[in-house]
């Protein structure tokens, strides 16, 4: 089997274009100092937006990381909202006390009917927020820091050609029976990766790109449809790769992530949504016409009460790549030319 490492002459290497985008736009948290961003930012204000769903356990402290060290300390975050998804727990009042503005999702544009996801909390985030530059964190990360975000603004900050920028790390996968310093990211290296490659070898270059913690300008994140669920984020790497080009995104690593992880039946959902998203901008982008559409109903079974004849209980679940417009058109339907539309 062919395969090499690429430091090794061999036949096998990525595009040119790949070659030459990784080290131009590839870079590491440690290269921008949060006092030397403000020194940058004069006029361009920033978002903080934490998607968050049942986070009760994690998401004050990332709350409280990012008012302490880049509001208090140094002012370069104007904004922190936590969207509170629909949770069933204190994410809510966890959030606020900790210091954050916290927006129900289903409250904003509720001229709209609600839907359910994590694309959903993103981009109705999105709406309720004002900040030039927009930063999305996951609310369940266990190691948070500030560098998290002053990473992900310095490519933004001081180059204008940088659209979007995403996180990458090293990803532990914590379970009960120990630490695997590099099992996480299951979606990532399972599905993601391989049919990022095979479709969109432009996005090779990608260390994460299912990585929950990203930051873009608002004039493009508005421009773009965001996939209600968990397609979102792959969603947002084709469309603007689409849209702007390669050379319009960047990466910047953030070190290490360790977040809460879900159930492997959770993930063959998240799966088949990321798989959904992706044939969906396959047949948009015209790289693949498929006489039948893929089915979107995904069969899982799970212990339980016998059925179906297999003596197992048989989860149905829609995985429908649903999604929202891009912001920028409800705005001018708005006609009020608010930033904020919430
Ligand atoms: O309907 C949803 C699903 C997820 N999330 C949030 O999106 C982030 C990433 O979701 P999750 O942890 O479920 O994904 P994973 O990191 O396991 O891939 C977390 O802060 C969730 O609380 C959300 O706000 N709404
Ligand atoms: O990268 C992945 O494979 C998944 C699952 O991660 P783990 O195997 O639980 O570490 O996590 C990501 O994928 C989601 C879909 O794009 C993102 O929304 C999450 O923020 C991200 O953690």
């Amino acid at each position: 089997m062919g395969t090499n490492r690429a430091n090794e002459a061999s036949e096998l290497k990525v595009s040119a274009d790949v070659g030459r985008w990784l080290p131009r736009r590839s870079s590491q948290a440690a290269d921008w100092g949060a006092g030397e961003l403000l020194a940058i930012k004069r006029g361009t204000t920033v978002s903080v937006v934490i998607p968050a769903r049942d986070e009760e356990k994690t998401v004050g402290d990332i709350v409280r990381t990012v008012r302490r060290d880049l509001m208090e300390t140094v002012p370069l975050v104007d904004e922190l909202l936590v969207v509170d998804s629909r949770s069933q727990d204190a994410t809510a009042r966890v959030a606020a006390e900790a210091g954050a503005t916290v927006v129900a999702q289903d409250s904003v544009l509720p001229m709209l009917s609600g839907m359910a996801g994590k694309g959903e909390a993103l981009w109705k985030g999105l709406a309720a927020t004002t900040g030039d530059l927009v930063v999305f964190v996951d609310g369940d990360l266990y190691d948070f820091t500030s560098d998290y975000v002053t990473g992900l603004l310095g490519p933004l900050l001081t180059d204008e050609s940088v659209a979007y920028v995403k996180g990458f790390y090293h990803r532990p996968l914590v379970g009960s029976s120990g630490t695997d310093a590099d099992g996480g990211g299951r979606v990532t290296e399972l599905v993601a990766r391989p049919l990022l490659n095979m479709y969109w070898p432009e996005l090779a270059g990608f260390v994460q790109p299912l990585a929950g913690e990203y930051a873009g300008r608002r004039e493009v994140l508005e421009s773009i449809p965001f996939v209600v669920n968990y397609g979102v984020e792959i969603g947002h790497l084709i469309d603007i790769l689409e849209s702007r080009g390669l050379d319009a995104l960047a990466q910047v690593d953030l070190g290490k992530r360790t977040h809460r992880h879900q159930s492997t039946q959770a993930l063959g959902r998240m799966a088949g949504q990321i798989m959904l998203t992706l044939f969906d901008r396959l047949e948009r982008y015209g790289r693949l016409i498929s006489a039948q559409p893929p089915a979107t109903l995904l069969a899982q079974f799970q212990r339980g009460e016998s059925g179906h004849g297999v003596s197992r209980e048989m989860v149905l679940t829609d995985l429908a790549c649903q999604q929202r417009p891009p912001l920028s058109g409800l705005r001018a339907a708005d006609g009020s030319g608010r930033r904020e539309i919430a």
